[in-house]
């Protein structure tokens, strides 16, 4: 009797975990949602409308870049996702809340190196958790992991001024991940990098995000990469910043090395090129 029911408490104890973690997938982490956007910048002496009428949707878990010419106002939109900017109209929420802020629920990478500049490659990658009160021996954990993930466990004493461009990027990228965000936003962040570098980056990024599958919100202009990392893109138009057309990508295997010569990727190339020379 005592042992059925022992079996059955551990029974139950295995049936909770397991709802727990069905519960865990079903729950929306990480959905963007962009009703009727408009961005105005106004002064005294002039008027400039940089977005008009933006309604987009990213889904929890998505990888979704905007593609577009140089002004079309993707920083901003961006800026405004991150909570550094406001819309003029509209609404931006996250998880059904509206945004209101900068918060460590976004993690951001930008063109511009943005470590810390006084702290070492772990101390970078361990910040965010160090914020949220992470005990050391878990904090190291997280950036041991990370470390490997990023290929640079002999680097972790470096300072951020002894690393190559690619490098710092990769630290930028494991330290907003680090802190366990529900979005990364990501604006032109190999932008700065030689076209090898930037190969490995978007290779290395598409396997970050195969693992932890966070929301991905990009921002390019150059369509390769686009099309690479992609699951959605999205193509904005200037004067005013709007959506033209929207392409949902799909390549038959994104990591085999000849997939930039594949018919799909062709196709998709020349239909994006096509749009952006014509708008
Ligand atoms: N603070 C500001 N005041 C006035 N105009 C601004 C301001 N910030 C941006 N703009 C204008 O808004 C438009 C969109 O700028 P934004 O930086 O978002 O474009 P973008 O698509 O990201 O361009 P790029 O690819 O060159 O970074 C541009 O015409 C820019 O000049």
């Amino acid at each position: 009797m005592q042992a059925a029911k022992k079996l059955n408490v551990n029974k139950d104890a295995a049936v909770q975990t397991e709802e727990m973690k069905l519960a865990d997938t079903m729950v929306e982490r990480g959905r963007i949602e962009i009703s009727g956007v408009q961005k105005v910048y106004e002064t005294k002496k002039s008027r400039f409308e940089a977005l008009r009428d933006i309604h987009l949707t990213i889904a929890s878990n998505e990888f979704l870049t905007i593609l577009g010419p140089s002004g079309c106002g993707k920083s901003t939109l961006l800026r405004m996702v991150a909570g550094l900017d406001e819309a003029t109209g509209g609404e931006l929420m996250l998880d059904g809340e509206p945004i209101i802020g900068p918060c460590a629920d976004r993690g951001m990478v930008f063109q511009g190196y943005t470590l810390f500049p006084w702290l070492t490659v772990r101390e970078n990658i361990e910040y965010g958790p160090k914020l949220k009160g992470i005990p050391t021996l878990v904090r190291r954990k997280i950036s041991n992991e990370w470390l490997r993930t990023i290929r640079l466990e002999s680097f972790d004493k470096a300072f951020p001024k002894q690393l190559s461009g690619g490098m710092k990027q990769r630290v930028a990228i494991a330290r907003a991940l680090a802190n366990k965000p529900k979005v990364l936003l990501m604006d032109e962040p190999f932008g700065a990098l030689d076209a090898q570098t930037k190969l490995e980056m978007q290779e290395m990024l598409l396997e970050v995000w195969e693992k932890e599958r966070t929301t991905v919100l990009f921002i390019t202009h150059d369509i390769d990469e686009a099309i690479f990392l992609s699951q959605r893109i999205v193509v904005m138009g200037a004067g005013p910043g709007r959506i033209l057309k929207e392409f949902k990508v799909q390549l038959p295997d994104r990591l085999a090395p000849d997939v930039r010569e594949t018919p799909e990727f062709l196709g998709l190339k020349r239909e994006l090129a096509g749009l952006l020379k014509h708008d």
